[in-house]
């Protein structure tokens, strides 16, 4: 058993993660800032600390030589991978940028368990054994795929990484137009360099400009100081617009010259600055639409659009579903901790006959529910919720809120009963204040578990 510090101001986030670890068999000792894990605990008695990196007080980039041996784990949002770049060239192991799988996070933890103790008994075997690979050509740096179509993306994948050319990711919500970013990343000269991906929807917009290239000190309120921006972040490596369709005309403009020029000027600076950075950008969005619209520019969809792969929907790829249930399966069994499970042919049958409007990521979350449901035996068609009726939710009291009541079920399910509850009466803020969480946790975990915002 390992012993993890977390340190986490957000207690929701908190206890979810705590939980995930404890799941996994570690011991997980809690803070809600570095102060409070110092004055109750010696920061060097841990095997691995995870923080997040805004914290109140010192951020968790501080950790970064004070906890001995254990490595140092940064969790971010958009707002701070500058500064988790930074720690991890100064010391920190690694950073997740917000918002993450639970998978991945468990993935991560280990290896840098693994990392540090590398004549430490193998685990007990709970895990199952890694999955054989896939058969040649059905999968590409995590993107599992057999049919014609995703046989092309992956050849254009291949094709489009070794160029320094911008490229343009288009396909549906929950296609993988992220997967298929970092996929490209890996496969890229880049590999070793930052991977920066910044939601373009989840910053503000008066906020946002700043914050992809950075500022001078007084440029705005609460500018106080300099500060580098994420174009500066990913240098070397690779950054993602994800839904770059959201962008504002103003910052369109700066990032047509930057691409133009590929300089970086600060805002209120007059000096620019070169910066050798890939862009990728994605959208789910029909850009060619919006510039006939007047809300995007032409001459920016041109530059991103040097090159340009379409991600097809899930319902266009036949075979593939089944493929990618399987592999996730794998996945998820794994990272549980439990044997592998098998599909059972009417479960099989049902997946591929499924529209999966919300594609691999509603895919994901039906076997990961399936999962859970099946209790060890092979899934069933049943396990899958593919034939639930849309049912209102339940109702929440607002005193069972307030008590902070614990929820019967799990705190997704909780978080999406409240969500959906109260998003026609309540707004963001509101509704994020009274889940305790910030608004842009918010937003992070809306994407997570697929309940996009109402457009109003
Ligand atoms: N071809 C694939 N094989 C296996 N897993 C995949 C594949 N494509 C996507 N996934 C998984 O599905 C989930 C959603 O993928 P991703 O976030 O890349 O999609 P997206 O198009 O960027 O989503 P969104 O539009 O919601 O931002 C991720 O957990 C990813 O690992």
């Amino acid at each position: 058993m390992s012993r993890i510090l977390l340190i986490e101001d957000e207690i929701v986030i908190r206890a979810e993660l705590r939980r995930l670890l404890a799941r996994h068999g570690h011991a997980v000792v809690e803070a809600g800032s570095i102060a409070e894990a110092e004055a109750e605990h010696e920061l060097c008695a841990f095997d691995l600390v995870l923080a997040d990196v805004r914290l109140p007080g010192a951020p968790g980039t501080e950790l970064v030589g004070r906890c001995g041996s254990a490595p140092v784990v940064l969790m971010t949002s958009y707002a701070t991978v500058k500064a988790a770049v930074e720690a991890v060239k100064r010391g920190a192991a690694d950073y997740l940028s917000k918002p993450f799988d639970h998978d991945e996070l468990v993935a991560l933890v280990e290896r840098h368990l693994a990392s540090v103790r590398p004549e430490a008994a193998p685990p007990a075997p709970l895990a199952a054994p890694p999955a054989p690979p896939a058969p040649d050509g059905d999968e590409l740096e995590g993107m599992v795929g057999g049919s014609a179509a995703m046989r092309e993306v992956f050849a254009q994948v291949r094709k489009v990484a070794p160029s320094e050319a911008t490229l343009l990711v288009v396909g549906e919500g929950g296609t993988g137009k992220e997967t298929l970013a970092r996929a490209v990343h890996r496969l890229s000269p880049r590999r070793q360099q930052p991977f920066v991906l910044v939601q373009c929807a989840a910053i503000p917009d008066a906020q946002i400009e700043g914050e992809l290239f950075g500022y001078e000190a007084g440029a705005a309120a609460g500018a106080l100081a300099a500060r580098a921006g994420l174009c500066e972040a990913a240098e070397g490596g690779t950054l993602l617009l994800d839904e770059v369709g959201e962008l504002p005309m103003k910052v369109q403009g700066r990032l047509l010259r930057f691409l133009q020029t590929g300089e970086v000027r600060r805002v209120g600076s007059t000096r620019a600055r070169r910066a050798d950075v890939r862009l990728i950008a994605a959208t789910h969005r029909d850009l060619g639409a919006m510039v006939r619209e007047g809300s995007f520019r032409s001459d920016l969809y041109f530059r991103l659009r040097v090159l340009e792969i379409r991600l097809p929907p899930l319902r266009e790829r036949p075979g593939d579903a089944v493929r990618i249930a399987e592999s996730l399966l794998k996945r998820r069994t794994r990272v549980m901790g439990q044997a592998p499970l098998a599909l059972s042919a009417e479960a099989r049958a049902a997946i591929a006959a499924a529209p999966w409007p919300g594609n691999v990521r509603e895919l994901e979350n039906a076997v990961h529910r399936a999962v859970v449901l099946a209790g060890g035996s092979a899934i069933e068609r049943a396990h899958l919720g593919l034939d639930d009726p849309p049912r209102p939710p339940p109702p929440v009291s607002s005193a069972s809120l307030r008590d902070g009541a614990p929820p019967s079920d799990s705190l997704e399910g909780y978080f999406r009963r409240f969500v959906l509850e109260h998003q026609d009466e309540l707004t963001e803020t509101e509704i994020a204040r009274r889940l305790g969480i910030s608004r842009k946790a918010l937003w992070e975990r809306r994407q997570r578990l697929g309940i996009p915002r109402p457009r109003s």
